[in-house]
This record gives structure tokens, sequence and C-alpha cells, in this order.
């Protein structure tokens, strides 16, 4: 049995000669949350609208729990919860309205669905008021009650933080965070903020031009945009060695040009210094260096930082 939830494989979609997406190929684990992060174009929708079954890719499979017949696809949806593009709300009606016409075109049975959505999305108390007075965050947190009727494992969310204020983000964050946690459901979601996603995704999936350009856990972006100190040097070999050895830290990375990055010692840098020259360490660079997210990004996906 595979550890994964979704698993896409070499996914590839064309409109005429237009290549939306190429080979993007990711694996889900249960109850993370992942960010799909890239601009406006790159094709976040066009991937989750393949993967919830809104549009079929030109090549390319789709595991759901493991499996890829049209049976098991067709299976696996019904666990799957979806708000691509903005959520289908009616003004004049009350949260629990709203919800009741989804629950009954989506032919849900269960008798209290409403109000167990409404619990989790934390809108219970919002009684007769009508949706268009709702703040965005509301209304956003609604939409996510939407998709929660059919109980699903796994949740597809098409920008679910753009255009919120500040407090309409954290109420929409700390409702991600909770269905992840709580509920162990499995979150795709998608942004062109890679800032703002920081503090939701625990793996981000960056993509580009319909090309998946890196996916990497929480740990590994701070780490990349941590502070660091970016030595160069006549010997780089041997500051490795001197690294290890005299100064017992591995927390560096060699760099395609030799120089070094480095996590340590950041806030000790005579220290550093004076042992690298007692070393006979000719050093060329020696800078403090801390990247932005926004910079990070943009570096990767090729824009100036
Ligand atoms: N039905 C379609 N026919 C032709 N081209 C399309 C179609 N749907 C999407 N595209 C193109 O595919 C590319 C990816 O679009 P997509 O909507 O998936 O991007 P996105 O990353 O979700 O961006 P956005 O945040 O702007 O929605 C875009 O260049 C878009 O113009």
């Amino acid at each position: 049995m595979t550890k994964y939830i979704l698993e896409a494989k070499n996914i590839s979609k064309a409109y005429n000669s237009f290549q939306a997406l190429e080979n993007v190929s990711i694996s889900l684990e249960k109850g993370k949350i992942y960010g799909l992060i890239g601009q406006n174009g790159a094709g976040k929708t066009t991937f989750m609208r393949i993967i919830t079954g809104l549009s079929f890719p030109t090549s390319g499979e789709l595991y759901l729990f493991g499996q890829s017949s049209p049976k098991a696809l067709l299976s696996g949806r019904k666990q799957m919860g979806s708000m691509i593009e903005n959520p289908s709300i009616l003004g004049h009606m009350s949260a629990k309205d709203n919800l009741r016409v989804h629950k009954t075109m989506k032919g849900i049975k269960d008798e209290n669905a409403e109000q167990r959505v409404l619990d989790i999305v934390g809108l219970a108390s919002t009684g007769k008021k009508k949706a268009k007075d709702f703040s965005l965050g509301m209304r956003q947190r609604l939409g996510i009650a939407i998709t929660l009727l059919g109980n699903p494992e796994i949740l597809m969310l098409d920008e679910p933080i753009n255009g919120l204020d500040p407090s309409g983000i954290a109420e929409v964050r700390q409702l991600i965070k909770e269905l992840a946690m709580k509920y162990q459901m499995t979150i795709l979601l998608s942004s062109h903020h890679l800032a703002e996603l920081h503090q939701t995704a625990d793996e981000f999936i960056i993509v580009n031009e319909g090309k998946i350009l890196k996916t990497l856990s929480h740990d590994k972006l701070d780490q990349q945009i941590d502070k660091h100190l970016l030595i160069a040097c006549n010997e780089p070999e041997k500051l490795q060695k001197v690294l290890r050895e005299s100064l017992h830290t591995e927390n560096f990375i060699l760099q395609p040009d030799q120089s070094i990055k480095l996590y340590d010692f950041t806030d000790k840098k005579e220290e550093l210094s004076k042992s690298l020259i007692e070393h006979d360490i000719i050093i060329t660079t020696f800078t403090t260096q801390e990247e932005t997210l926004e910079s990070y990004y943009l570096q990767l996906i090729g824009g100036v930082s």
C-alpha cells in the first residue's frame, strides 16, 4: 500500500500548441499541507482542474489512494473537496442555507452536514446573517465549508487567500492548518505569494511556465533563506576540513563556484576569521547574506532579486 494519498506522474497538458503543463509529478502524504506556488499563468489552476477531474491531461497519470483506473479515480474524487475559482455563494442567504443548497446539489444525505461544517469553519454563530454581509475572510471560510460537506480526505484550494486582508488571511490560514492537524486532511493550495504561503504550508512545490522548478520542505526553505556567511578562499577543500574538524560544524553548503554558505558563526565572525587565518586560509570573500522569501523565489524563477 502506497503512503501517498495522491500521486501525479508526468502530467502534461497542451492547449493546441501551447504547453500549459509539462511533466508535472508530485506525491502528497496524508495530513500535510502543500503549497503550489507560481506566478500568474504558471499552470496552477490547470493542474488542480486536472486533479479534480474538471479537465483531462494530454499525458501522464494520476493516482488517488494508490490507484489510477477510471473507476478508482471516480471513487477517489468522492473523497476530494475543491474550491477552484470563487466559491459560489448566494449573498441573500445565510451560511446554513447556502450549505443546504450545495448539499442538495451534491446529493449528500447526512442531515447534520451543514452544522458539522459550520462548526469546523467557525461560522456556527452567524445564524440568519446573510452571506453578503460577511467579511471576506468569513466568505472564504464559507467557501471552504462547502468543500467540506462531503467529508473529504483531500482538499484542493485554488488561491484561497487571494484578495483577503491580513485578518482574513490569518482566519483562513488557521482554518487550513486545523483541517490538516485535527482532521488529517491532505491539502493542496495554490498561491502566487510565497511569503503568504510560508506560514501555512509544510511543503512547497514551485512551478513556473508549466514545470516544477523545485519541491522543498518548510525547514529546507527556511534554511535557504537563512542568514548565512558567504565565504570564498584560495583552498575550498581545506576550508571545509577546518570547518568540520576545528570548528565542529557541518552546517554549510558548497556552492557550484566553490564558495561556501555557512549557516553557523554568523554572530561570531571574529572567532571564525581568526581561526581561518591561523590555518593559513586566504579569504577572498567574507560577507553576511540574508535572502528574503521574495528574492529567493524571484531568483528561482529567473527574475530579478
Ligand atoms: N482553456 C484554455 N485554453 C487555452 N489556454 C489556456 C486555457 N486555460 C489556461 N490556459 C493557459 O494556460 C496557462 C496556465 O494557466 P493557469 O490558469 O493554469 O495558470 P495559474 O498558474 O493558475 O495562473 P492564475 O493565477 O493567473 O490563474 C496560461 O497561460 C493560460 O492562459
